[in-house]
């Protein structure tokens, strides 16, 4: 993911709406002293789990729909991993490539027992349908294929996603120049490491390349940590609830400000206690302590990435 954590460095260089700060970095560093509290995936429970090749066709069709919640003031995350698990436990072959190429709105509303139009429903649907013509196309039907074809390489995993799916090709251009953030096909390599505890379909002999997710809970996270600090003109727009465009200076410094932010906190972990931490742990604690805290104010845009 060297061009995730290189453009990122590169935004937060330059960055003026949103700024990293050393002081508060080194604060939260020095309160966790070296060992963040363990997260365990699927803290929740709610997500599928056989331990086989479905388990990886669930994570992928769950990570091809893991964005923008927020448009819906009660859905979020969990009712669509929960609403998948329910459906899959239901019917096998839910998730079968030719039938993800078929589902309509409606269809995928009622797979999730939900009681009206998604947020961004048209896309989701677009995405599914993207999904499962790319895998049959290229994969058998089965995204177990895709891992398997990835040699036990995270960055590999990443690369092949991107390059086959538009729809995970998570990317802005900031002043001029290409910005990578692939947040859903990175959040996908780290399920998979988190689901099957680095074994089987999870072994990657290169997580560590993975970076946090720039989602919309983590930068408030960090924001309410100190170590983002917003410009007035930006702390306001996010207080009010407004939209802010995707693709605007603002949201990308938000995104790659708080990938640099959690870079910069692993680098300073381990100079202060010697200790190794991966970004992939970093980012579970933090977006499971962000989900549990009332008070963040998450900004708000309208997005596929997240
Ligand atoms: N950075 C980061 N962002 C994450 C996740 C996850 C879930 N990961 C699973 C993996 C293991 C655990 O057991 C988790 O269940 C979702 N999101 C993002 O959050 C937002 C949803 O917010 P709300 O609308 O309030 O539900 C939305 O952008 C969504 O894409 C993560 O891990 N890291």
């Amino acid at each position: 993911m060297e061009e995730v954590r290189a453009t990122s460095a590169w935004v937060a260089g330059c960055s003026t709406h949103v700024v990293v700060d050393s002081k508060g970095l080194e604060k939260v560093v020095d309160t966790i002293q070296g060992s963040i509290p363990k997260v365990e995936w699927d803290f929740e429970g709610i997500h599928y789990f056989d331990n086989g090749p479905l388990t990886v066709q669930y994570l992928f069709v769950l990570d091809a729909l893991n964005f923008c919640f927020w448009p819906d003031k009660d859905m979020t995350y969990d009712h669509l991993a929960s609403g998948l698990r329910a459906a899959l436990r239901n019917d096998k072959s839910v998730f079968d490539a030719d039938r993800l190429q078929k589902y309509t709105g409606p269809q995928l509303r009622e797979l999730l027992k939900w009681p009206r139009p998604l947020p961004l429903e048209d896309e989701r649907i677009r995405l599914l349908h993207e999904v499962g013509q790319e895998l049959e196309r290229n994969f058998g039907g089965k995204a177990a294929n895709l891992v398997e074809s990835c040699g036990k390489s995270a960055v590999y995993l990443v690369a092949l996603i991107t390059r086959h799916f538009p729809g995970f090709r998570d990317h802005s251009m900031y002043k001029g120049h290409q910005v990578f953030l692939y947040k859903r096909a990175q959040i996908f390599a780290a399920d998979l490491w988190g689901a099957f505890k680095g074994q089987g379909y999870g072994e990657f002999n290169d997580i560590g390349a993975i970076t946090m997710f720039a989602d919309y809970i983590v930068p408030a996270v960090l924001r309410n940590l100190g170590v983002l600090r917003y410009s007035s003109a930006l702390a306001s727009i996010i207080e009010s609830n407004k939209e802010i465009s995707s693709g605007s200076e603002e949201e990308v410094e938000l995104r790659a400000c708080s990938i640099y932010a959690v870079e910069k906190m692993r680098e300073l972990i381990e100079i202060k206690s010697g200790k190794k931490v991966l970004s992939v742990e970093l980012d579970l604690w933090l977006w499971s302590f962000g989900i549990h805290c009332s008070s963040l104010q998450p900004h708000r845009t309208l997005s596929i990435y997240y």
